[in-house]
């Protein structure tokens, strides 16, 4: 369970984030949509732990993931490594998960030799082999072929069903959130505040 009381978000006197209050369940995923530049991925990373400055209260656990639109991996060290170094985990918890995400015999491999597909595979490999109480997706599917999307979907749902951690997943795509969100929140305003995306339509109607 993560939740977060929000004042206000700023940067310098730029004001981005409104007054909010958000709560997220285990085992559930809330789909966060809002036009490009809104506040997303500031809103995300006060989630993640990655930004302190804010003015609010944040209760959330120590064991929280982050799965980046860009899967982030460290290009001078093999896969494993960029699963093991960070994580802490033994290098056979990496390799079982490197076999679950679909990436068998790609232990040895370079971050280079990798497609983006298969290092988003890392990513969510990593995310996930710590077994977090919170989940933070940040566009982790964008950019792939409409196939690979739907692959990577379906493994990542079912690695929440198998996990549970509460999910916050922020996407441009009405396809990729109507596929993973069990709730949806939309975004919007400057400063940015949070809405239901049924209100959202009916305005806009
Ligand atoms: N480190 C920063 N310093 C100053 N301004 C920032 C910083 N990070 C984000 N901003 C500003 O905050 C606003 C929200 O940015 P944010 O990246 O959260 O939007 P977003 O909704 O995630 O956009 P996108 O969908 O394009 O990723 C933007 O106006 C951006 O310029």
């Amino acid at each position: 369970m993560i939740s977060l009381d929000l004042q206000e978000k700023t940067f310098g006197a730029q004001l981005v984030l409104g007054q909010m209050r958000l709560w997220i369940e285990p085992g559930e995923v809330l789909g966060l949509s809002g036009a490009s530049g809104v506040g997303k991925s500031t809103l995300l990373r006060i989630l993640a732990g990655l930004d302190p400055r804010f003015n609010g209260r944040l209760e959330a656990p120590q064991n929280r993931a982050m799965v980046f639109q860009s899967p982030t991996l460290m290009p001078w060290r093999r896969v494993i490594d960029n699963i093991t170094i960070p994580t802490q985990c033994r290098p056979e918890v990496a390799e079982a998960m490197l076999e679950r995400v679909g990436l068998e015999g790609k232990a040895r491999a370079w971050p280079g030799q990798l497609s983006l597909g298969q290092a988003r595979r890392v990513a969510i490999a990593r995310a996930f082999v710590g077994r977090p109480e919170v989940l933070i997706l940040d566009e982790p599917f964008a950019s792939l072929d409409r196939e690979r999307v739907e692959e990577l979907i379906t493994l990542t749902g079912a690695l929440i069903a198998e996990t549970r951690p509460a999910v916050i997943f922020a996407s441009h795509s009405e396809e990729e959130l109507a596929a993973l969100s069990t709730r949806r929140l939309h975004l919007e305003g400057r400063p940015a505040r949070l809405v239901q995306p049924e209100a959202r339509l009916r305005v806009g109607s």
